[in-house]
């Protein structure tokens, strides 16, 4: 591909000067129905004595911008800004980076199979009719070929230029994190957005190798499996129930996870979801690519008839107990009158209606709590523990928080982490530095000393259990 701005004309650079003047002025002092009829003609006449083919794609199809022509122009700035002289550039991430794209009146050349074609980047004022955009600047681009290339161009050109187009937008585009909580910024029943920047990685989590190894593997094989889940007739989305004590990096994987595949996050706050239809209509208006969350699901299911049962319990279920599930979620919240089995529709009836990628993770302190229609795999795939921080969690902990990978303090850090339960966010807590005095030493004492104390108040507690129960028995 080259730039064809001047010289593939064979134009001097005088000669292109006065062309761009001429173009100014008549589009200056034509009236724009004169303009048309002039254009009209002169293509006609182009079309007799031409062999081109010309190919016309507007920035924006009846109300709406086309997806089309944005694809395209993704798909030429990748192209360009390696050869075309005159570019745009376009701020992305609230101006913390710009996107580069071919600027107006330019036109560059892209070779496939062979077969040389070339696009043009186009405007022109339109003074009668605003457009859509509410813009009197109609753009477009212009994409020429030979006419013997047509089938070849339209059947397999196009379709690459659009796919790679996408490709490079779903790139270059601000992730986002979407929320339905009214009480923030989102109006009732719909999303609302803000810029998703969440640093937490798989590298930075801390959790067993094999465990994180395991689950990234598993997202590779779900983002990439497009084709699989078409074969087996399944639609294309996955569940993840996250569960384990507070502050065991059940957020923090989700962070991760998100950056790892790219995707958005939508929080759904289920509190402010009014109903089951609106809680199916929020579901429905989620975008592909995307990972949809529920935090702390265990604090939603307060109702005795929606817990795990133990077969006594079971039997004793009679008919009232029954309709229990149909409780709302919320009992203490008015407003919610979200049901177990209107949740259970929502995500069922929303992975068979649209076969976007997407995942949805529910994370919770007490799996024991939670429903096991609600949890089966099929609706949620992949239940991951997430634990509290043994030795092998700390080392990445104290890789991200001190940079060191190695202390004279480990062998006893080792031996006291695994017997202590800690949660990751206490360990991350302890050794960071306070102040620009304290270095690595310092906080990996100051988290020896933690874990001695939880032992000891560990014992203590094991201790005072362990009377009470004596003093039960004697009485
Ligand atoms: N596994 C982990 N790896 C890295 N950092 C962690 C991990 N677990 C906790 N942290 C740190 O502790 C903080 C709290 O963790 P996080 O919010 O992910 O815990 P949680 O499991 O979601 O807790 P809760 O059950 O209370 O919602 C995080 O901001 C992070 O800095
Ligand atoms: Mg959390």
């Amino acid at each position: 591909m080259r730039e064809t701005g001047g010289g593939v004309w064979g134009f001097t650079g005088s000669t292109m000067t006065s062309l761009m003047f001429f173009w100014a002025m008549y589009n200056q002092f034509f009236p724009y129905h004169l303009r048309v009829l002039i254009e009209t003609y002169v293509y006609k006449l182009m079309g007799l004595v031409s062999n081109s083919v010309h190919i016309k794609f507007n920035e924006h199809s009846g109300l709406k911008k086309s997806e089309a022509y944005n694809s395209i122009r993704s798909y030429l700035s990748s192209k360009s800004t390696a050869l075309a002289v005159r570019l745009k550039a376009n701020e992305k991430g609230g101006g913390k980076s710009l996107v580069l794209s071919l600027d107006d009146h330019e036109a560059v050349e892209d070779v496939f199979n062979g077969v040389k074609v070339q696009w043009s980047s186009n405007v022109s004022k339109r003074e009668e009719h605003a457009n859509a955009s509410g813009s009197e600047e109609r753009r477009y681009f212009t994409l020429s070929f030979h006419r013997r290339n047509r089938e070849m161009i339209i059947e397999r050109y196009l379709g690459h230029v659009l796919r790679e187009g996408r490709k490079i937008e779903f790139k270059n585009r601000e992730r986002k994190l979407y929320t339905n909580n009214t009480s923030l910024y989102a109006r009732e029943g719909k999303w609302c957005s803000v810029p998703f920047h969440h640093p937490a990685t798989f590298e930075t989590l801390a959790m067993e190798l094999e465990k994180k190894e395991r689950v990234k593997k598993d997202l590779i094989k779900f983002s990439k499996g497009k084709d699989y889940y078409r074969k087996v007739g399944k639609p294309w989305k996955r569940g993840y129930l996250l569960f384990g004590p507070p502050g065991t990096g059940k957020s923090t994987m989700i962070s991760a996870m998100a950056n790892f595949l790219e995707y958005d996050v939508y929080d759904l706050e289920l509190t402010t979801v009014k109903d089951n239809s609106d809680l199916k209509k929020l579901l429905l208006d989620t975008k592909g690519r995307s990972i949809i969350v529920i935090e702390d699901i265990d604090c939603s299911l307060g109702v005795t008839g929606q817990k795990r049962k133990t077969k006594e319990e079971e039997e004793e279920e009679d008919e009232e107990g029954k309709k229990e599930k149909e409780k709302t979620f919320y009992e203490e919240s008015e407003r919610s009158k979200v049901t177990l089995s209107g949740m259970l529709n929502a995500i069922d009836g929303l992975w068979s209606s649209c076969s976007d990628e997407k995942i949805m993770v529910f994370t919770t302190n007490f799996v024991e709590n939670l429903d096991l229609a609600l949890i089966r795999r099929g609706r949620m795939d992949n239940h991951i523990e997430m634990s509290y921080c043994r030795f092998e969690a700390f080392k990445v902990l104290a890789k991200n928080y001190l940079e060191i990978e190695w202390h004279e303090l480990y062998g006893e850090i080792e031996r006291l982490v695994e017997e202590i339960d800690m949660s990751p966010a206490d360990v991350a807590e302890n050794l960071m530095p306070k102040s620009d005095e304290e270095d690595a030493e310092i906080c990996l004492k100051r988290l020896v000393k933690s874990l001695e104390e939880e032992k000891v108040n560990v014992r203590k507690l094991a201790e005072e259990e362990e009377k009470k129960k004596a003093d039960q028995e004697e009485k």
